[in-house]
């Protein structure tokens, strides 16, 4: 189905980058990303560093007001202030960013996170008008015994709840099977588009066809320069969340090809 939806590319740079090394390597990428979102209305990039290193790439961002590139979040927590050492508040985040990554299988794995404890942080995003990236995804072991469509629908059921009509409407979820996270072994295309095309049937279910249809849905796991494009050409798939290559030149050319290769 021909789509409006503005294709996302987020990098999410993980722990890696102190504020030196962020601001330099933002310095060297945000220009030539800029060159190609402004040839591309039709996708946007989303540079996501260490909470520590938010300052110094917002800093370069706005050195360079032109380029269209969003600042995001890896984490945040859900309450507005208050003692909860080492964490950070969504209004701290709306300071620097447009965007903030949610329940991502390593926030999941490393750190516990439940998806009561996700729908709590999506909630606080949005009514901090942030965009939350809400992470969802199988390990190996569901993948080989054919669980993945349970634990995506319930992912979906409990991360997801309790969202207004507007707020339906305005998320971003990224497909993330952990088995393809840094393995190199990215899904194919088609099997990401079919759990895809799951996950905006299933959201219709909850929110509606047509907050179903509005909300940006994108893959990660081993996503590159070259494979991006057999993603980008899939009708289900709107833009990647790039760990690995994030971090190197090659995002710029995923950026490229992503504005290459979307499909109409
Ligand atoms: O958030 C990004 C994903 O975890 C993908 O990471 P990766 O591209 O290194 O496989």
């Amino acid at each position: 189905m021909a789509t409006s939806r503005t294709a996302i590319i987020a990098g999410n740079w993980k722990m890696n980058m102190g504020p030196q090394q962020a601001s330099s390597f933002a310095r060297e990428i945000i220009p030539a990303l800029g060159r190609v979102i402004q040839h591309n209305p039709s996708i946007m990039s989303i540079l996501c560093p260490p909470s520590i290193s938010l300052a110094s790439v917002h800093e370069v961002l706005e050195a360079m007001p032109t380029s269209g590139v969003e600042l995001g979040a890896q984490n945040m927590y859900y309450e507005d202030k208050g003692a909860f050492t080492g964490e950070i508040a969504p209004g701290m985040v709306k300071e620097l960013c447009t965007t903030v990554i949610l329940g991502h299988s390593e926030r999941r794995m490393y750190f516990c996170e439940s998806d009561e404890l996700v729908n709590k942080k999506t909630l606080a995003a949005l009514a901090y008008g942030l965009r939350p990236i809400v992470c969802l995804g199988e390990n190996s072991e569901q993948y080989d015994s054919g669980e993945t469509q349970s634990v995506i629908k319930a992912q979906i059921q409990q991360s997801l709840a309790g969202l207004s009509d507007e707020q339906a409407s305005q998320i971003v979820i990224a497909y993330e099977p952990i088995w393809a996270i840094g393995t190199g072994k990215a899904a194919t295309a088609v099997g990401a588009g079919h759990v895809i095309h799951f996950i905006r049937h299933t959201y219709a279910s909850i929110y509606g066809e047509s907050a179903a249809q509005a909300i940006r849905i994108l893959y990660g796991g081993s996503v590159t320069s070259a494979n991006i494009g057999e993603f980008m050409v899939h009708p289900d798939i709107d833009g990647g969340l790039i760990g690995g290559a994030s971090i190197k030149d090659d995002f710029v050319e995923i950026v490229r090809i992503s504005a290459e290769t979307r499909h109409p």
